[in-house]
């Protein structure tokens, strides 16, 4: 009692804080798993859940319909799918049962690529022990495959939202059979199933969905359009909103993530990200982002002139490409995956197809349909991305919180770095503003990139710009071309091939050169004379604090975030000594509850 009156107040709330958490902490077990897939999870190195798990598994096994939001990372997929499993693990089904009982919604291909394998996983690892079938649908298929794929039928559907419709106006599926076996639908990254245009889709779903059958909406971000979904699909759901999802601005971005940004000229953009890149003052594995195809190539083109390789995912690639470019970056493969995200690009891509890149429309450049079900971004697990950078700013707040979600995913520290033109402030300031930066709080969530002296990026500069030169438009236009016939070729030709003998995808390097000539030596290498001491001991650091941190999801990294705050270089050391740079951005969590207070039910977690 009197130690606490030493303390200052704030720490001591810090403490006590902490404690209340350390009590409240549960572990699968004694949320009431069954035993089969806490096992499973403990040989996936999974031991304890997160916050959100906590929180959602006990309802859901309780049968509740419930709304989860929880940032990005955060672990939303376990906190529906386990307890979903649960149930169907122990309840039985009706043998004549015609219709899957559990039905998985999510907006895009690769997230139900993504599901469909963390479920298998899962399963897999309870081996012998349960006999589920699981199937992922898309819209594309054709109505054989679809009916070939639900005969049987199986226990868990894993699609896209227009699918099911499809299923059921082409008689496919019985309606009546699909009412009477449905136990559990998800919504899962509900926030982005209505802005993929799923509306009409869900609206006739809905019409089907059984009285009895309990809903799970998981959402990263809370919306108008979540709100909207679940008064359509959900009866009086439990609102589990986590602390750091509620209305406190600041909240929406992982707390593990450090946020930073360098203000240059849009011509320029080259040359920093060169210097980010060359000097490795940011740590490996990078996502970086651009807003358009086309950019994406000039900025690959560029960086293999310097000898660094990188992949594009991007949405006109065939499917069996991205999702084998995803595979190849999760399995650290390449350290650099640069991505085009979103509707945005879809829309600014196919506008420019007839604008300055594409004129000509050359008959070598194969046509591409970009995918409406892509999504490169948004709920896609990359695994082990330490750093994002936003080469160009996205277009509002959302793809900026979903960008950013790529890293810091989990028990996870990550980092982002955004390039910012002057064209680009006003919406930049609007991110700022969203994420919580106050500048009169003098509380930089988004802080100047510490580490790049501006004599660093001038002894590149000669370099770099000679070298930007020579990757004009024809020569992006060329490798896109190029680059989207090789895909195809190899996702067509080879793909009957790869399920047979799926070892030899290794063979496909979708980081490889798209230009002819290889980079020249001078290019490859940074001569020491270039670097001055203060970026030489940057590049130091953030090496060390990599090989410190190592590559892999340790559980040793699960502690306190501010264990990772004080050895991480980027709030240590400053190249450019400035009053904000080194401030450790990140604030206490708060314990906000849910936003909504109409709702009868609520739980704060
Ligand atoms: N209890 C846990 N302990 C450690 N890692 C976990 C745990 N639960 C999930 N993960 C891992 O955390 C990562 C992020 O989980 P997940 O994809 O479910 O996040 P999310 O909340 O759905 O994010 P997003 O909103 O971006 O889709 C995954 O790699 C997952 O395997």
């Amino acid at each position: 009692m009197g130690k606490s009156k030493e303390i200052p107040s704030k720490e001591v709330k810090q403490a006590e804080e902490e404690e209340a958490e350390a009590e409240e902490e549960k572990s699968f077990e004694e949320l009431g798993l069954d035993l089969r897939l806490v096992h499973a999870l403990n040989k996936k190195g999974i031991q304890k859940p997160t916050l959100i798990q906590q929180a959602s598994i006990p309802l859901i096994l309780e049968g509740k319909d419930v709304v989860a939001r929880a940032k990005t990372g955060s672990g939303k997929t376990f906190a529906y799918l386990l307890p979903l499993l649960h149930r169907l693990f122990n309840e039985s089904s009706p043998k004549s049962k015609l219709a899957p009982a559990a039905l998985v919604l999510v907006p895009t291909r690769e997230l139900c690529q993504q599901v469909y394998s963390e479920v298998m996983a899962l399963i897999e690892l309870c081996k012998g022990q349960v006999q589920l079938k699981v199937v992922q649908l898309t819209s594309s298929m054709p109505a054989s495959d679809l009916r070939a794929a639900l005969a049987g039928p199986p226990d868990i559907v894993i699609s896209t939202p227009g699918c099911m419709p499809k299923c059921l106006s082409t008689g496919v599926l019985q309606s009546k059979s699909f009412s009477d076996s449905l136990k559990i639908l998800v919504l899962d990254e509900a926030d982005l199933l209505l802005s993929y245009g799923y509306e009409d889709d869900l609206k006739a779903l809905s019409a089907v969905i059984p009285r009895g059958c309990q809903c799970l909406l998981m959402s990263a971000t809370s919306s108008s359009d979540v709100d909207k979904l679940k008064k359509l699909i959900l009866h009086n759901p439990y609102i589990l909103t986590l602390p750091e999802v509620g209305d406190v601005k600041d909240e929406v971005i992982p707390k593990n993530v450090q946020q930073f940004w360098i203000s240059c000229s849009e011509r320029d953009k080259l040359l920093y990200i060169l210097a980010l890149l060359k000097l490795e003052l940011v740590q490996k594995k990078a996502l970086i982002f651009t807003n358009t195809i086309d950019m994406a190539f000039r900025l690959k083109l560029f960086l293999e002139k310097f000898g660094i390789k990188s992949a594009i995912l991007n949405a006109e690639l065939p499917q069996n490409s991205r999702l084998h470019i995803l595979e190849e970056f999760n399995a650290g493969l390449f350290d650099y995956l640069i991505a085009t995200d979103d509707t945005q690009t879809k829309e600014k891509d196919q506008s420019d197809e007839g604008g300055h890149v594409d004129s000509r429309k050359s008959k070598k450049h194969p046509k591409a349909k970009l995918d409406s079900e892509f999504g490169v971004v948004r709920g896609i697990d990359f695994k082990n991305v330490h750093t994002v950078i936003n080469f160009e700013i996205p277009q509002n707040a959302a793809g900026y919180v979903h960008r950013i979600g790529r890293t810091g995913r989990a028990y996870n520290t990550g980092a982002s770095v955004s390039l910012v033109s002057p064209d680009e402030m006003k919406i930049f300031e609007e991110i700022k503003s969203f994420v919580g930066d106050d500048e009169n709080e003098d509380s930089n969530i988004i802080a100047p990139f510490p580490l790049l002296a501006q004599n660093a990026v001038e002894s590149l500069r000669y370099r770099a710009e000679d070298v930007a030169k020579s990757v004009t438009k024809i020569a992006v236009r060329e490798s896109r071309a190029q680059d989207l016939r090789n895909e195809i070729l190899n996702s067509e030709k080879l793909k009957a091939h790869f399920e047979v003998n799926p070892k030899d995808l290794d063979l496909l390097k979708h980081d490889k050169d798209l230009s002819k000539k290889p980079p020249a030596s001078h290019l490859r290498d940074v001569p020491d004379y270039l670097l001055d001491a203060k970026t030489q001991e940057a590049c130091k650091m953030v090496k060390l604090a990599r090989a410190a941190m190592g590559n892999k999801n340790s559980s040793r990294r699960q502690g306190p975030r501010r264990k990772f705050r004080k050895s991480d270089p980027l709030k240590s050391f400053s190249a450019e000594p400035t009053k904000r740079a080194g401030k450790g951005r990140m604030k206490r969590e708060g314990r906000n509850g849910d936003d909504t207070g109409k709702h009868k039910k609520k739980k704060s977690v």
